[in-house]
């Protein structure tokens, strides 16, 4: 049995594939058949070429044009008369074997390009060694795991899944996440929330244990995974399966209800997400609105920023596809453990207390501008928040806050329209924000605190790091005294608080929040109806009572027991 973190519900049987970054072995081999070993190189091409073509149909009809560029880059290369063209120039030159030909010219030209002066062209050397890998892979004849055509239903197991992995794969496919690394609030363990896929996280050696092909069984709430399970466990983890599904059934009837306590407080539970292809989950889960919609996917992965209509665009989208529920749209939070390639940063000593998010843009304003401008136009389609991340003092929020009115001088000036009901508010996740929030509250419409952040900068707590894990507490009275505090600085000054945080949608914090009055809940999509069939079920009274106990208790340890003790009633 492996045991992890469990980041994404649900009960799994399944047949393992294992993800494994193949090591390729190529070998120069003298050959006497040159026209063999061409039409091995050519056949190889062909068969990458049919390959990505149907990958990227697949990514521009599910995904969007953004995510396929990826794959239209990469049939541009096989396309380059240069590349294959010297590779057959090669084999016959030098009599040598197919793959020995084409990986010495993909040396070459990724040598090239990587030492050019150039980001963009930089990056092309990236997508020269992805493509050729693929046709290398034909010709050696290695298993090619493609995530986007899966064969049958599987398990992955990976060291960790990257963001074009979850992009491009077959989701109809895929049963589950197992992988070495990552935390509850890692890529992949929101990403798994996001397409309601059962994961567990941080299992360490999953891709050691796991062998392809083995039968496993897991539970994506407790983080157990046990390979190869004997028949009574199956039978435990096939009556868990259908407990499971029928918890979910009992959850579709609360679609289309109100979030209200028993004593009749409203609260808004919204979605996080982060591209707009994610709107199709909160429609599904019934979101009363997006109460976090992450903007830096939106560039990453490609060569260069987003153009202001294109941002508009994916703007716009969500707020038609909400239909006119509220949206809170993050200004870029790029930095930190996100990084851009297109995008050189200075090494630093601690990239999470350093160039990021709004530091970021108001230090290069044109970024800022481009993204408000993109916003402000497409506000016009629905009910838009916009949202600062890591601000940390009141000088900081004021001067975006001033961006954005010379942003809307010059649309007025250009003659474009905007709404004037756009809500402008901001992120608690940095301490210096939290203290100040009596202050910081007369200057927006709004807080959502970002737990994950708060959390690691209360504590001095890594949140990507395993080792101090323990120490990574949502419980912690330090947090939950602050949190507290800043719901009632905004109240105070008439202004809303929510929480954007994965601690938002969490079953045992919930009680602790409605009870600190918060007013809106931003979550998974599939943690909204299990968050309304909670909240349905308590007294806000009484949860105010139950707060302030919880309040008065001195180690996040006591804390946690207490509400697991409660609430296991
Ligand atoms: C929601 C948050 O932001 P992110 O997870 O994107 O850093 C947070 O810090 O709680
Ligand atoms: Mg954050």
């Amino acid at each position: 049995m492996l045991k992890g973190i469990g980041a994404s519900p649900g009960i799994v049987l399944g047949k393992a594939l294992v993800v494994e970054d193949t090591q390729l072995v190529i070998e120069r081999k003298a050959i006497t058949d040159c026209e063999a070993e061409v039409a091995k190189l050519r056949t190889a091409v062909e068969v990458s070429k049919e390959e990505l073509t149907k990958v990227k149909e697949k990514a521009l009809a599910e995904l969007g044009e953004h995510e396929a560029e990826i794959f239209e880059a990469h049939l541009l290369v096989l396309e380059d008369p240069e590349l294959v063209e010297s590779a057959v120039s090669k084999i016959n030159d030098e009599k040598v074997n197919a793959d020995f030909a084409l990986n010495e010219i993909k040396e070459m030209f990724v040598g090239m390009f990587e030492s050019m002066d150039n980001e963009y062209m930089r990056e092309r050397a990236a997508d020269i060694k992805d493509v050729t890998n693929r046709v290398l892979r034909h010709i050696l004849g290695v298993k090619v795991v493609d995530l986007a055509d899966l064969a049958e239903e599987v398990v992955l197991v990976a060291h960790d899944l990257t963001p074009s992995d979850t992009a491009t794969m077959d989701k109809k496919k895929v049963l589950g996440f197992l992988t070495d690394i990552g935390g509850r609030t890692s890529h992949t363990a929101i990403m798994s929330r996001t397409l309601e896929i059962a994961a567990i996280v941080g299992l360490s050696d999953a891709t050691k244990e796991i062998k392809d092909g083995d039968f496993v069984a897991f539970n994506g709430d407790t983080g157990e995974v046990i390979i190869s399970p004997d028949e009574e466990t199956i039978a435990k983890y096939t009556k868990l399966k259908t407990d499971f599904e029928e918890y979910k059934k009992a959850l579709e009837l609360l679609k289309g209800k109100a979030s209200i306590t028993t004593d009749g407080r409203h609260v808004e539970l919204a979605g996080n997400i982060g591209t707009p292809g994610d709107v199709e989950g909160l429609i599904k889960n019934d979101a009363e609105g997006v109460g976090l919609y992450r903007t830096e996917f939106l560039y990453m992965d490609r060569n260069d920023f987003p153009s202001e209509e294109e941002q508009y665009n994916a703007y716009k989208a969500v707020l038609e596809g909400m239909s006119g529920k509220p949206i809170v749209i993050r200004t870029l939070d790029i930095g930190g453990d996100k990084k851009l390639d297109y995008l050189p940063m200075d090494e630093e000593m601690n990239p999470f207390l350093g160039y990021r998010a709004i530091r970021l843009c108001l230090d290069r304003k044109e970024i800022f501008v481009t993204q408000l401008r993109a916003l402000y136009r497409a506000s016009v389609h629905g009910k838009l928040r916009i949202m600062f991340p890591m601000i940390s003092s009141l000088e900081e929020l004021l001067q975006a806050k001033e961006v954005c009115e010379e942003v809307k001088a010059q649309l007025k000036a250009e003659g474009i329209a905007y709404s004037e009901g756009v809500e402008v508010g901001m992120m608690i996740e940095v301490p210096s924000a939290a203290v100040i929030s009596d202050v910081l509250a007369k200057h927006v419409d709004f807080f959502s605190i970002g737990t994950n952040d708060l959390i690691q900068y209360t504590c001095a707590v890594d949140r990507m790091n395993q080792k101090i894990s323990y120490l990574y507490n949502q419980f912690n009275p330090a947090v939950l005294r602050l949190i507290k505090m800043v719901i009632d600085n905004a109240h105070k000054e008439g202004k809303w608080a929510g929480m954007c945080g994965e601690s938002a949608g969490d079953q045992l914090m919930i009680p602790i929040l409605l009870g600190f009055g918060l007013d809106e809940f931003s979550m998974s999509p599939i943690s909204i109806l299990p968050a309304r069939k909670l909240i349905n079920s308590l007294g806000f009274e009484d949860m105010k009572k139950f707060s302030e106990e919880v309040l008065s208790l001195g180690t996040a340890e006591e804390i946690k027991a207490y509400v697991e003790k409660t609430f296991s009633k």
